[in-house]
């Protein structure tokens, strides 16, 4: 058993993962961690910066030391980059650390949430209507094989703090 309660909220740009994150944190009394921002402040740049000087694979290393070397309090909702569960053994890891739920939305949805906040997002940044629904499908093509690991899977529409606190003590 774990001695700390960690529970990482995973899926992909624009599921909620930040914005619900400190909802369910503040409702369980609970830290929140986000670990963009983590990163952010341990690179002392934007992840759009970051992106733009050292490129992607050089981000997922960082992300990766990020996600293991923080110091986790014993109880936290920590909010997970987009990419994170899929690169390197991120979803054993959190698996072993904590409790992993993936927030589920259709490229759609996830289209039209991010239509307007895609400046702090590099890889979406040029893309733009049916392109960029287009592309959100194929990465989630590429992305479920890992989010559908994750112990609880939530539908993401209309999904409240409480509801997801129903959810894990149901997976107790
Ligand atoms: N439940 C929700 N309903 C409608 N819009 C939402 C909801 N949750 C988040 N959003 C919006 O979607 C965008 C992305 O949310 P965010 O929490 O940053 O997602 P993530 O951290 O998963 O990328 C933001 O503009 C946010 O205001
Ligand atoms: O899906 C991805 O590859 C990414 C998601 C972003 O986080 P959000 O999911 O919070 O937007 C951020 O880590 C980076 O821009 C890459
Ligand atoms: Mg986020």
């Amino acid at each position: 058993m774990n001695d700390k309660d960690l529970i990482f909220l995973i899926g992909y740009m624009g599921c909620g993962k930040t914005t619900l994150g400190k909802k369910l944190a503040a409702r369980l009394g609970y830290a929140f961690i986000d670990l963009d921002h983590e990163l952010e402040a341990k690179a002392g740049k934007t992840i759009a910066q970051y992106f733009a000087d050292h490129g992607e694979d050089d981000f997922r290393q960082l992300e990766s030391l990020v996600l293991k070397e923080t110091a986790y309090p014993e109880t936290a909702v920590v909010s997970t980059g987009g990419g994170l569960p899929c690169f390197f053994d991120h979803m054993d890891w959190m698996k072993q650390h904590g409790r992993v739920i993936y927030i589920k939305l259709n490229a759609g949805v996830l289209a039209s949430r991010l239509e307007n906040n895609k400046d702090d997002r590099p890889i979406l940044r040029h893309k733009q209507g049916a392109e960029l629904i287009a592309f959100i499908e194929e990465k989630l093509t590429e992305r479920e094989p890992f989010y559908t690991r994750a112990h609880v899977i939530a539908e993401g529409v209309s999904l409240t703090a409480e509801r997801v606190e129903g959810l894990l003590n149901a997976d107790k």
